[in-house]
């Protein structure tokens, strides 16, 4: 199996405070890692370290096999980030919003308004994304998943704000993306319904928060 990320002694410092300490993380083509913990634990700055947008106090990040910190540029089309924030355009529809993102990901979709009833946003696909719920929201954001061609996602409570409709269907998503042999790195505060084949679970309790 190939290795697609392999972090070795983590450690991570924000605040002063010591979020987690010589921590190993490694992921193979096909798994998925299950980050979970309390508030503040320091879920959002791991992904943020492996996805290499925030550097370690100490350690290495390799994705494919090379530093994670090198040629951001070349990870575009490799790795997708969401963050817990929707990051979507607020002036911007729904379908101007995909289409936006496509470029990005350097990809045409072939058909939008599929993509929109795919994803719930059907009759929606006109209205400016400021005038949507946090949970359609959160749908324009996570459509990327249908067009990305990147083999590594890493996403941080993606399920937030989304409907039980909806967490089931991006479960769905991410059987579909990790049965094809990608990647899934994801934080959440509920447990997965999904049973993934190769699922690790990984806990970040603070070592300083229970000395
Ligand atoms: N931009 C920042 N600058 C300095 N410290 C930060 C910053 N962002 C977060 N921190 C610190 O890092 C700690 C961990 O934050 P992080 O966002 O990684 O936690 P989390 O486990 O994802 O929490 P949550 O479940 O609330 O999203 C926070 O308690 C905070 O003290």
């Amino acid at each position: 199996m190939t290795m697609v990320v392999n972090a070795q002694q983590l450690t991570s410092v924000r605040a002063g405070r010591t979020l987690f300490a010589d921590l190993d993380v490694q992921v193979e083509a096909g798994g998925v890692l299950h980050v979970q913990g309390p508030n503040g634990a320091g879920k959002s700055t791991l992904l943020r370290i492996i996805a290499g947008l925030l550097q370690p106090l100490q350690g290495q990040v390799e994705l494919f096999g090379e530093p994670a910190d090198v040629d951001r540029e070349q990870w575009q089309r490799r790795l997708l980030f969401i963050g817990h924030k929707p990051g979507v355009k607020s002036e911007l529809t729904a379908l101007e919003n995909l289409e936006l993102q496509a470029g990005f990901d350097g990809v045409v979709i072939d058909d939008p308004w599929q993509l929109a009833e795919t994803v719930g946003l059907l009759g929606l696909e006109d209205i400016s994304a400021q005038q949507l719920s946090a949970g359609q929201q959160r749908r324009i954001a996570l459509a990327r998943l249908w067009f990305s061609p990147a083999p590594l996602w890493i996403l941080d409570e993606p399920f937030t704000a989304l409907d039980q409709p909806g967490i089931e269907l991006l479960q769905q998503r991410f059987a579909e993306h990790t049965g094809h042999g990608g990647t899934l790195i994801l934080t959440s505060h509920q447990p997965l319904s999904w049973q993934p084949p190769q699922l690790q679970q990984l806990i970040i309790r603070s070592p300083e928060a229970h000395d």
